[in-house]
């Protein structure tokens, strides 16, 4: 695949904070429309990839392209982080709309934006008026209101119980499949992993590199969450995947941690 087809290309990528390697060398390309998940242990590098396809850091060497060019910070993707990030002063449909005026569109899209991901009914509300879930859905609505091809989410539900978290990670499924939107998303969860990506990365231990690139070919269209975490492939690529993880996170002997 050429970089120009490509939603994300990093080409030979290394990222240093001083002298300290955070991440590399990492070369991967990303189709149109792929759920891509990065997965690996604590400090790994996984933010600092996202950081670096967002344009928020420069790759020490090596190329980060979105779409055919150099990432712009704040342009050209949806951003989704762990704290949802709102404006506490806004309202939840002022805080969508703000999004809206910013990239310079018409604001009478809050109401739909809000519905699709599962808030019919609660626009008119301050932020700290609703729960954290939903606080992190209108997070969800506001990177969805620009019409970004790229979705880049940070560990957005490691900090909501475990139902939430379930509910958001289906809802999330849902909203990816109908816009067809390039997600990259990163986690430490093995389990969110396989239930959202289309295909898997694993990251080793600091600087991270690819340990395992996987496709997950699983059958999802109309299965309920739970008969496709009932599938044995889920458990099989659980297994995988957990197996992997827990390989790369091992710092080789010599290597400083
Ligand atoms: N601004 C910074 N300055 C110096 N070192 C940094 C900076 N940001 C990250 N690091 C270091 O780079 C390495 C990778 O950090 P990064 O946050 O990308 O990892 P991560 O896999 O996302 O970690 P976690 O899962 O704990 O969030 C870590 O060793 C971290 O301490």
């Amino acid at each position: 695949m050429s970089s120009a087809d490509a939603a994300v290309e990093l080409e030979n990528v290394e990222h240093s904070y001083g002298d300290v390697t955070a991440v590399g060398p990492v070369s991967l390309s990303v189709p149109a429309g792929e759920f891509l998940v990065l997965v690996g242990a604590s400090g790994c590098g996984k933010s600092t990839l996202l950081r670096l396809i967002a344009g928020f850091e420069q790759p020490t060497t090596g190329t980060v392209l979105t779409g055919g060019h150099a990432p712009q910070p704040g342009r050209g993707a949806g951003l989704v982080f762990q704290q949802p990030r709102l404006f506490p002063w806004k309202t939840v449909g002022g805080n969508v709309a703000l999004a809206l005026r910013y990239a310079g569109l018409p604001t009478d899209r809050v109401d739909e934006l809000l519905a699709g991901v599962g808030l019919h009914d609660v626009a008119h509300r301050r932020t700290w008026q609703i729960s954290g879930g939903q606080q992190q859905r209108v997070a969800i609505a506001r990177a969805l209101a620009v019409d970004n091809p790229l979705l880049l989410l940070d560990e957005p539900f490691a900090a909501l119980d475990a139902l939430t978290r379930e509910r958001l990670q289906e809802d999330l499924r849902r909203v990816s499949a109908r816009t067809g939107r390039t997600c990259v998303f990163v986690t430490h969860s093995v389990d969110e992993a396989v239930f959202l990506g289309s295909r898997v990365v694993v990251l080793t231990a600091r600087p991270g590199q690819v340990a395992l690139d996987l496709k997950v070919g699983l059958p999802r269209d109309g299965l309920a969450p739970d008969e496709l975490r009932g599938l044995p492939e889920y458990a099989a690529l659980r297994s995988q995947i957990g197996h992997a993880v827990r390989e790369a996170a091992t710092v080789p002997e010599g290597a400083s941690a």
